[in-house]
């Protein structure tokens, strides 16, 4: 505390004498006073409370200030300001007349005489043709005195022993270069007196309004409620003051912008300071300033919520978390000013910034890299174009001779600022502000933080302001991460994904702050966009949807949302579809698959889709295409990415042909065993791709190429076991005619079982990069004839594992399964954009 507030201090508490013990200060802004019911409502919660002193400032009823200072300047410019004057006395009668009932003349009559002697100087004002400063002043704070009147007539009509004071009698302040400043001692003083007068307990205070110390009327200008609740809570002495509003307490965000902004439990002055500045919906910084200096705690409250305990704004916050909150102020822009001539030259700040100031031009925030080679400012926009100027005349010569290049106005900015005590001393805060936003797709255009690290701020493109601010806020894990998610192909494994989707949803925002909004499915015909993101019903209100599947309007919808990510799972075997996969991913639009077009399609697109990922840093993820849900493709990767070299790959990579080998005994027909496979959901959509081998084919050129190796379809040596006759026949045809399939597979198999053989397909890529797959017999040791069911078994043959290969072993199809290894990527893609997982 500083000495003089240490003075004022004692010398109020001289003046008031004894203090007693709970004195507590409220303060009621105008939507607690909008009507007569929300002054029953403040009243009754005021009489709840058991405290010794009570001191209650109060705002005008909601939008009454705005309507004095309106009928001030309409009489001022002539306009007709009587049918407002008449709308207002009506207002505050009709108010007074439910509020009190019975008792409610007295106080008519007095809100008739006040309104009669605003009448009266309206009138003036209308004669003189200027609202002059003084009777403006005095018009605009008259609603504080209606509604004090108010609120204490009602308090005493319930037999409560209250007084009301017109802060007009006592508060004494003075309008200086930094605002405004109480005189402390003639306030004290002055509430001295008053109290001497009137001991009530309950005491109901006119916010806004004072007196100057010229003895005019005056009012604290913007936020003027909240200044006259600290200043009174200092001059009562209180212990705490709280301030009433329609929200649990100051909030993590503003909560229109991220709609999981958490009310948070305590602030410190310096975060609340930080927060206000930047446009929270806290108190205003200088309406601080009393408690303060006092140490006096502020609570924010919720009126209709009265035992949530609100914010406490004190001394000290709390230890929860390095960053409280993020503010983010639009209408911005920046001024760059560049040019190597200012490099080492003293004095070129003062300035750039001496010209801002004569042009009254606030600076918002200032960056400057330490090659001094420019330096940028954040201004207003309204101001841009005159600071921008202003410099430009500061810099005139040296524009002219080319020292300085550039005076740079950059428009549509907005500043995004992290704020939190614990920030100083932690490191890695930065980097999580960074790392969300990069994530996020953000472009950061300017960063400062204060040596207190109590603040980091950036400048973004307005268009990014709100993704940027949920990013931020869900990556300091002040809300789940929320991602935008959209399905292609709700068939067997789409399906049971979008089920095992809306199974865990649930849980993973509650333990892994992770929020995955199912926002658009679509099917080969019909898709369904939605904005809630609710996996709940898919299946129905898929069929009822009546709009055509357009993959544009689908991206688009995906993204309008300001959702910070976008995930786009394709659960379709299209080859059409895996065409967008590279745009997306450009956009920065992740992508999750188990189609295998992508990866085994043509290499040009294969690695226009590798390059679009990281160009944007956009993952790329299809684990679920080898192996269905085994870890396959991520263990070839680890083992990548280690430093080890891949030699060789051979197994079983097909489940639908190791099912149907496995099973197949000679004893039922080949034909009924592939049609049950395929209601199994084991098959491609069309069994052929199985049966062809290229299924098969298309899974060790993903393999293959994971390797770094640039093998195509056309490189791969494929055994076909359909029959030449099969091949073109549509696919209904196909399963129509499947018993054609049957002698030929009967002989094959009878052949290896006379020679003690099983039949198995296999695919190989071996130590020369030769590629084949087809039916091998295997001798019944041999470890592929052991497999069964669905088992897939993938022997990788690297430097290191080269004697004895790695092997990955497992059921390799079925929707489930699959779906579940499409669950994991996406969950994996959650972990790097900041889920708990
Ligand atoms: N089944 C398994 O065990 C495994 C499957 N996979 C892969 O998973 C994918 C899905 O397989 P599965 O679920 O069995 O197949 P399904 O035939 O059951 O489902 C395919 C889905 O994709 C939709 N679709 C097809 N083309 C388009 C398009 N152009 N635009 C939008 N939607 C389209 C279909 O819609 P509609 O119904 O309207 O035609 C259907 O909803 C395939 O790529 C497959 O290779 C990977 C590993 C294992
Ligand atoms: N049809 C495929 C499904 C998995 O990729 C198979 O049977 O392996």
């Amino acid at each position: 505390m500083s000495s003089s507030a240490v003075q004022v201090q004692e010398s109020g508490a001289a003046a008031l004498a004894a203090a007693p013990l709970s004195i507590i200060a409220h303060k009621f802004g105008g939507s607690s006073v909008a009507d007569a019911a929300r002054y029953r409502h403040v009243a009754g919660l005021l009489r709840a409370r058991d405290e010794a002193v009570q001191a209650s400032v109060v705002s005008a009823m909601k939008g009454v200030t705005d309507a004095l200072i309106g009928l001030a300047h309409s009489a001022a410019d002539g306009r007709d300001w009587r049918t407002p004057w008449e709308a207002l006395r009506g207002r505050h009668l009709d108010t007074a007349a439910d509020l009190l009932q019975a008792d409610a003349a007295p106080v008519q009559d007095w809100l008739r005489a006040q309104f009669d002697e605003l009448a009266e100087l309206l009138h003036a004002l209308s004669v003189l043709g200027t609202p002059t400063r003084e009777a403006l002043e005095r018009v605009q704070g008259l609603g504080e005195v209606y509604s004090a009147r108010l609120l204490s007539a009602h308090l005493a009509a319930l037999g409560e022993d209250v007084a009301m004071l017109d802060a007009r009698e006592v508060l004494v302040v003075n309008h200086g270069d930094l605002g405004v400043a109480v005189d402390w001692p003639a306030s004290e003083e002055r509430l001295a007196r008053w109290r001497e007068r009137h001991p009530a307990p309950r005491i109901i205070i006119t916010g806004f309004v004072a007196r100057d110390g010229a003895n005019r009327i005056t009012t604290l200008g913007r936020n003027g409620s909240d200044y006259s609740g600290a200043i009174f809570a200092a001059l009562f002495q209180a212990q705490e003051l709280h301030i009433w509003t329609d929200v649990d307490g100051v909030l993590s965000a503003d909560p229109r912008l991220v709609p999981d902004a958490v009310p948070l439990a305590a602030l410190s002055y310096h975060e609340a300071c930080e927060l206000a500045y930047f446009g929270a919906k806290v108190v205003h910084p200088q309406t601080m300033t009393p408690a303060i200096s006092r140490g006096l705690p502020i609570l924010i409250r919720n009126s209709f919520r009265p035992e949530h305990p609100g914010t406490r704004i004190a001394a000290a916050g709390d230890e929860a978390g390095p960053v409280k909150g993020l503010t983010l102020s639009p209408g911005l822009a920046l001024l760059n000013l560049e040019g190597a001539g200012m490099i080492g030259v003293p004095g070129t700040a003062e300035r750039v910034f001496a010209a801002l100031r004569d042009a009254r031009v606030s600076v918002v925030m200032i960056s400057q890299g330490s090659s001094e080679h420019s330096i940028c400012c954040v201004v207003r926009e309204a101001e841009a174009e005159i600071g921008r100027r202003a410099v430009q005349a500061a810099f005139a010569r040296e524009l002219a001779n080319a020292q300085v290049q550039n005076v740079q106005l950059i428009r549509d900015i907005s500043v995004l600022a992290a704020v939190g005590d614990g920030m100083a001393g932690t490191p890695g805060v930065a980097a999580r502000l960074f790392g969300s936003l990069a994530r996020a797709q953000v472009n950061i255009r300017a960063i400062a933080q204060g040596a207190s690290e109590r603040n980091i701020s950036v400048a973004v493109a307005s268009a990014d302001a709100d993704k940027a601010l949920r990013a931020a806020h869900a990556g300091f894990w002040l809300s789940a991460q929320t991602i935008s998610v959209g399905l292609i192909g709700p068939g067997k494994v789409g399906g049971a994904l979008l089920d095992q989707l809306h199974a865990a949803q649930a849980r993973l925002k509650r333990e892994a702050n992770l929020d995955l909004r199912l926002r658009a499915v679509a099917a080969r015909g019909q898709m369904w966009l939605d904005e809630r993101g609710d996996t709940a019903g898919w299946q129905a209100r898929l069929q009822a949807s009546a709009e055509a599947t357009d993959l544009d309007r689908f991206t688009a919808h995906l993204q309008s949302a300001h959702l910070p990510h976008t995930v786009i799972i394709d659960c379709s075997a299209s080859d059409r579809v895996a065409e967008r996969y590279a745009g997306w991913l450009a956009a920065g639009i992740h992508v999750i698959t188990p189609n295998k077009q992508a990866g085994a399609g043509p290499l040009e697109r294969y690695r226009a889709i590798r390059q679009a990922a990281a160009a944007s840093g956009a993952r790329f993820r299809y684990e679920a295409t080898v192996g269905a849900g085994l870890p396959v493709v991520g263990t070839l990767r680890d083992l990548l990415d280690t430093g080890d070299e891949l030699s060789a790959v051979e197994g079983i990579f097909s489940g639908t042909l190791a099912w149907l080998f496995n099973r197949y005994d000679g004893s039922a027909a080949f034909s009924a065993l592939v049609r049950e496979a395929h209601g199994l959901g084991y098959t491609e959509p069309d069994p052929r791709d199985d049966l062809s081998g290229t299924d098969v084919a298309r899974k060790l050129v993903i393999l293959a190429r994971e390797a770094g190796r640039e093998l195509s379809l056309a490189d791969v040596r494929v055994e076909s076991l359909v029959p030449e006759s099969l091949r073109a026949a549509a696919p209904e045809e196909f399963m129509q005619r499947l018993g054609e399939l049957d002698t030929a597979f009967a002989a094959r198999h009878a052949a290896a079982a006379a020679s003690g053989k099983v039949l198995r397909y296999v695919a190989q890529l071996d130590r020369d990069g030769r590629a084949s797959v087809g039916l091998v017999e295997l001798g019944r040791e041999h470890a592929f004839a052991h497999l069964r069911e669905t088992d897939n078994i993938v022997q990788f043959s690297t430097r290191r594992y080269c004697n004895n290969p790695l092997v990955v072993q497992g059921p390799g199809a079925g929707p489930e399964v699959t779906a579940a290894g499409v669950f994991a990527d996406l969950l994996r893609v959650a972990a790097t954009l900041g889920a708990r997982i």
